[in-house]
């Protein structure tokens, strides 16, 4: 039996546990033990640069791949073992764009309520739910191909909120869009974390996403290289701003690696 990380005496299980998780595409590895958690009702940004290793977690998270080294628990349900409760209590945005084009705003959502095993009526009842969340309800009929770019992750946004997920992972999501369409998807999710107690992992490489009050964690090349409340990360390293600390960091690693 594992050990299951709490946060607080009650024994509450962290709502993401990640382990000493280490990952290898063949001989190239990806992630190094890599831990941290996730409190309920949070917001957590997982900072990186490109190929920091944030997809890959992602992906271990998600159970695309197996977690061979560490482990990965989702509300104490480690994702290899107990996957079905694991994935059940997580709705995922993926960096890359996953609606059918082709089917209604409706029917996309609908899919995923199939698969989730969500009753027609009571499907229905959700749908218009978690389109108002996202304030999409209007776009209900219109064939995903018609939404323009922060529309279409609105809906990327209302699908994973559909069962009701207390944990929400998204990978970049707002890359590619205005600085409208990203302020207002920073709101909607901002807003879920304090009216309705979601925890959200939220990875991107857009320092000007990251707010002095949030938890982060920042990845080099696949390590923690720090962890905490912003505010600590950025007087532990000295620095005067979350971008100044990050940056120093990220240099660090590049003298690191100068032969
Ligand atoms: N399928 C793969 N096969 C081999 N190497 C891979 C594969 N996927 C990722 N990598 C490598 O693993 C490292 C981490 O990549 P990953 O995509 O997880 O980083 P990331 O932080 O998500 O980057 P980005 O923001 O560019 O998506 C990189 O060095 C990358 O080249």
């Amino acid at each position: 039996m594992q050990h299951v990380r709490t946060i607080d005496r009650e024994g509450k299980p962290a709502a993401l546990d990640v382990a000493g998780v280490s990952h290898f595409y063949g001989h190239k590895q990806a992630l190094k033990d890599v831990s941290f958690i996730v409190r309920p009702a949070s917001f957590t940004v997982l900072l990186g640069l490109n190929g920091a290793g944030k997809t890959t977690l992602f992906s271990l998270t998600n159970h695309l791949y197996d977690t061979r080294h560490g482990a990965i628990r989702i509300f104490g349900h480690d994702i290899n073992r107990d996957s079905g409760e694991a994935l059940r209590r997580m709705g995922v945005v993926f960096q890359a764009r996953t609606l059918d084009l082709d089917l209604s705003v409706r029917q996309n959502l609908a899919y995923h309520a199939c698969l989730h095993g969500i009753g027609a009526r009571e499907a229905t009842a959700r749908i218009s739910a978690v389109l108002e969340t996202v304030e999409m309800s209007e776009r209900i009929n219109d064939k995903a191909r018609s939404l323009s770019g922060g529309q279409m992750r609105r809906v990327e946004i209302a699908r994973a909120l559909l069962h009701s997920p207390p944990l929400m992972l998204l990978d970049e999501a707002t890359v590619g869009l205005d600085i409208r369409s990203r302020a207002g998807i920073m709101a909607t999710i901002r807003n879920l974390v304090t009216t309705r107690g979601l925890a959200v992992l939220w990875a991107t490489h857009l320092i000007d996403e990251v707010d002095e009050d949030d938890d982060a964690v920042i990845l080099r090349q696949g390590e923690v290289v720090a962890q905490g409340r912003v505010r600590d990360i950025v007087q532990a390293s000295d620095c005067s701003s979350i971008g100044e600390a990050f940056t120093r960091l990220n240099r660090t690693a590049a003298a690191e690696a100068m032969p």
